[in-house]
């Protein structure tokens, strides 16, 4: 049997970055998946903004919902101050297979805790197994219809707290609508649109920064 895409991403990473160089390793997936085959990695472009209000934000603690192939894994868990904590989620075991051998390559195993299986079962979770209080980030890229129930779920759970910021991303493409609408409308969310394109590719798409105000 053919490798899988994931599989095929990983031994680039093993090819052309440098074990415990993180800026490497995010390279070589940008150079791989523009030039060879696209994946649905945020990308270089979406990238910088992730960064720059991650830099801003500087989260203890941090929650990522779909970590895929540990792309943004990589990029959030880089930028994270010493004794930070970055969570990520991922339901595929073969996705978080190949996603802990790149954060592990990246050298940031120590700054991620992946865990496997559903968000919706395992946001409930949280507090008890990682003695979470409050997320002061959240990174939402998972299935796009899961990010309002994931949301209303991380806020039952006294999850975020005031102040909380909140990065989706493909809020254009392929599109998170019921999202927009429901931070957009909220009494409880101050949020702002960063216009980009989708990785890779010259199309429109974009993330939504929304603070939780409480
Ligand atoms: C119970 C489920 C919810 N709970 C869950 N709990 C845990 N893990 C979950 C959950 N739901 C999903 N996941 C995991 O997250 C990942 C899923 C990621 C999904 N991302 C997209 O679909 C996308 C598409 C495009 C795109 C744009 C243009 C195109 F032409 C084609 C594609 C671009 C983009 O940047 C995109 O992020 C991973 C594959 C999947 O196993
Ligand atoms: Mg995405």
């Amino acid at each position: 049997t053919g490798s899988t895409r994931p599989q095929r991403m990983l031994k680039a990473v093993q090819k052309n970055a440098t074990k415990g160089d993180p800026e490497s390793v995010i390279s070589a997936i940008d150079y791989y998946c523009r030039h060879k085959e696209w994946a649905m990695n945020v990308g270089d472009e979406k990238g910088l903004i992730l960064d720059s209000v991650l830099t801003e934000v500087n989260p203890s603690t941090a929650l990522e919902l779909g970590t895929y192939c540990g792309y943004s894994t990589v990029r959030i868990a880089r930028l994270l101050s010493p004794g930070s904590k970055l969570i990520t989620v991922e339901f595929n075991p073969d996705f978080a297979a190949v996603a802990r051998q790149i954060i592990a390559y990246a050298g940031l195993q120590d700054k991620v805790t992946l865990v496997e299986g559903p968000s919706g079962d395992l946001i409930p979770k949280m507090k008890e197994r990682f003695g979470i209080k409050s997320f002061d980030f959240v990174f939402l890229d998972h299935w796009k219809d899961r990010y309002v129930p994931d949301t209303k779920l991380l806020e039952d759970c006294g999850l975020l707290r005031k102040g909380t910021v909140l990065l989706a991303d493909n809020v254009i493409c392929p599109g998170a609508p019921e999202y927009l609408k429901y931070v957009k409308n909220s009494a409880h969310y101050e949020s702002q649109y960063y216009k980009s394109n989708l990785e890779y590719t010259k199309v429109e798409d974009g993330l939504e920064k929304s603070v939780f105000l409480g």
